[in-house]
């Protein structure tokens, strides 16, 4: 029985979310926390995925349907991916997540990033990282209307990644930045708060203006991590979050636990992916990890991964 599975990580956005999907650059990295993707063969398609709780929903091969209109949402990035592929053959697709759906971590990029990669070798092919990350995009914005290059190519590519503004090139940055990250649930998922900052956008042009300032804010923290200046880059952390405040993309949790980060004196601390809740990066110390756990935050690892998604093939 062939079975292929791939192992993705997953991400912290370091600087820029919202800002890049107009354009602006951003900085994120990919971490030790994991999404795994095992496709098996079998005589019928089946998808499950034990954090979404959703379990053994049979998916007809032609049309992809599914047999309720909520589970077909809640798994509208996996089943999109498979129907990027026209030559499909059955098989059991099966999800598992280390952290909650949907906190800021890049969970739909990932899920797309891991099927794509699993379900590819899986009908012979063999794609690049490069071409994961990309054809991933593509369903990725698909599904959500909205949304950069930002979170599959980091999940992909693996690494602290620079994303230059007007260009499809990918920098790869050398930092030593250390983190500690948490998440808290969300009611919002990405897509609807990428809704909602159009919509804000297109009222008024101070908006823009504020994401020219976190482009500029992105570019002089890539300098200051490239220096392992960490004083400046937290500085630079609180700034963005500010920022992404005035968007209306932050939260009342997530804005006391910053507000508290800079008055204890902590080097630095924001918001970290698409925001309404969910996660909140601060610069290592012992004193960040209390506050986040004092707040109820998961504690995520952040350790760095420099690889991106792994594939292996495994036959019993
Ligand atoms: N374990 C999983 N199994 C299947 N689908 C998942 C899983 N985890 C996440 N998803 C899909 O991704 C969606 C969440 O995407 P969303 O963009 O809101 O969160 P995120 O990617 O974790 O956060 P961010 O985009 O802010 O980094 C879920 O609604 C679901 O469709
Ligand atoms: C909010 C956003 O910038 C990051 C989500 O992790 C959306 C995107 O880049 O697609
Ligand atoms: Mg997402």
């Amino acid at each position: 029985m062939r079975k292929v599975e791939a192992t993705v990580p997953l991400k912290l956005t370091l600087f820029g979310e919202h800002a890049i999907v107009y354009g602006e650059p951003a900085i994120a990295m990919a971490i030790s926390e994991t999404m795994k993707v095992s496709v098996m063969e079998h005589h019928k398609t089946i998808i499950s995925s034990s954090s979404l709780r959703i379990e053994n929903i049979k998916v007809d091969l032609e049309d992809m349907r599914v047999e309720s209109d909520q589970i077909s949402k809640a798994l509208s990035y996996a089943i999109e991916a498979l129907n990027y592929f026209e030559d499909r053959k059955p098989a059991i697709i099966n999800i598992e997540s280390s952290v909650d759906p949907s906190v800021g971590l890049g969970t739909s990029a990932a899920v797309i990033v891991g099927t794509v990669a699993a379900y590819s070798k899986y009908l012979g092919y063999e794609y690049s990282k490069e071409e994961i990350a990309q054809i991933s995009r593509n369903i990725e914005k698909r599904v959500q209307g909205l949304g950069s290059r930002m979170d599959t190519y980091t999940t992909s590519l693996g690494g602290i990644l620079y994303f230059p503004r007007n260009s499809e090139s990918v920098e790869r940055l050398s930092s030593k930045i250390d983190i500690n990250g948490g998440y808290i649930r969300r009611v919002s998922t990405t897509a609807e708060i990428l809704r909602r900052v159009k919509a804000i956008k297109e009222k008024g042009r101070e908006f823009d203006e504020i994401l020219r300032i976190v482009g500029e804010i992105v570019d002089d923290a890539k300098t200051y991590l490239e220096r392992d200046d960490m004083e400046s880059v937290g500085q630079l952390m609180y700034v963005n979050h500010g920022l992404l405040m005035s968007l209306g993309v932050t939260s009342p949790p997530l804005d006391e636990l910053v507000s508290t980060a800079r008055n204890m004196g902590l080097l630095g601390c924001k918001m970290s992916g698409g925001g309404g809740g969910g996660s909140v990066i601060c610069l290592k110390s012992h004193k960040a990890e209390l506050l986040l756990e004092s707040r109820g935050f998961r504690l995520v690892n952040t350790e760095l991964n420099k690889t991106g998604v792994t594939i292996k093939e495994i036959s019993n």
